[in-house]
């Protein structure tokens, strides 16, 4: 349990206070965007230029990653003018990580100064109008983890990062999702990028038939093993959020058909739609100091 005056056992304020000094002594970045890349999706680091790399082992109290298509990098640099960082690889709470661990990195973003977030991830689809390739700009959650207690704001809050019952029915800014849908458009990409709901699992396992019909009875459009913690800890410390997920697969939902979800399928639909997404990830960040409040540096 969390000792008294510590909000989590795990990590402490110090903890957070010490990783971020370390990072901003070795690296004279100061970046305002930081980007989560989901499985598969690490290039969208590619991108940068005067690139800093620090591998997760070599940073303090840091995870390390341990699901393949996931690089355990943290890169900092410029993209379209604009500072940034990017997590080559996430945690995962199937990977035997609290979620104060997987979501460590996100107040270390705060102590650096980040304003702005974009999470993205692999999912599943569940709703019949969207395919495998499409690109959903997640509009709302479901936390499932949550509803059972396994929430990364559990224990004793701490002040200094956010409020006691942070609101959660904005968590996903509105201006940055209309920019997203703006740019899909220009960029010619309306026919596959749409907005939608993303539920998370627990995992490993990929869903059974029956969950997947119960998630999709409950309003979700898209499902997948992440994102949810970082996003409630990003609100939580007032950082602006976008979600971006790459569908990487349809989820069955009738007993009828015979193809069988694998990491390996969601990895190879990541490459083949990579260019895609970079893109859009790329535009965004150039263009995202056109909404209100945003840091241009
Ligand atoms: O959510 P990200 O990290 O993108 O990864 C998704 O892909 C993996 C399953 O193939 C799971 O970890 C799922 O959550
Ligand atoms: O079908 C899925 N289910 C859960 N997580 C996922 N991540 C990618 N695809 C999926």
């Amino acid at each position: 349990m969390h000792a008294k005056g510590n909000p989590c056992s795990c990590c402490s304020f110090d903890d957070y206070k010490c990783t971020a000094e370390w990072l901003l002594n070795k690296t004279r970045h100061r970046p305002k965007i930081a980007v989560i890349c989901g499985s598969g999706l690490g290039l969208l680091a590619d991108s940068v230029s005067n690139k800093q790399t620090f591998r997760y082992e070599d940073i303090p109290n840091f995870p390390v990653s341990t699901v393949p298509g996931h690089e355990g990098c943290l890169v900092f640099g410029d993209l379209k003018e604009k500072s940034c960082v990017f997590m080559q690889s996430r945690f995962h709470l199937y990977e035997g990580y609290s979620l104060c661990k997987v979501t460590f990195p996100v107040r270390i973003f705060k102590l650096l100064g980040v304003e702005t977030i974009i999470v993205t991830n692999a999912s599943g689809g569940l709703c019949k109008d969207i395919k495998a390739g499409d690109i959903m700009i997640i509009k709302d959650h479901i936390n499932l983890p949550g509803f059972a207690g396994q929430h990364p704001l559990c224990g004793p809050n701490d002040e200094r990062f956010g409020i006691r019952f942070p609101c959660m029915s904005d968590a996903y800014n509105k201006d940055l999702r209309k920019l997203a849908l703006d740019i899909s458009q220009q960029l010619g990409y309306s026919d596959f990028v749409r907005e939608g709901v993303y539920c998370m699992v627990s995992g490993p396992n990929f869903e059974t038939i029956a969950e997947a019909r119960m998630l999709h009875i409950l309003g979700s459009d898209s499902v997948g093993m992440s994102t949810i913690p970082e996003v409630t800890v990003a609100k939580h410390c007032d950082l602006r959020v976008l979600g971006l997920s790459l569908i990487t697969n349809k989820v069955s939902l009738d007993y009828s058909r015979e193809e069988k979800v694998n990491h390996e399928e969601v990895l190879e639909m990541c490459k083949m739609r990579a260019e895609m997404f970079q893109n859009l990830v790329n535009t965004i960040i150039a263009k995202c100091d056109q909404v209100d409040g945003i840091n241009s540096n």
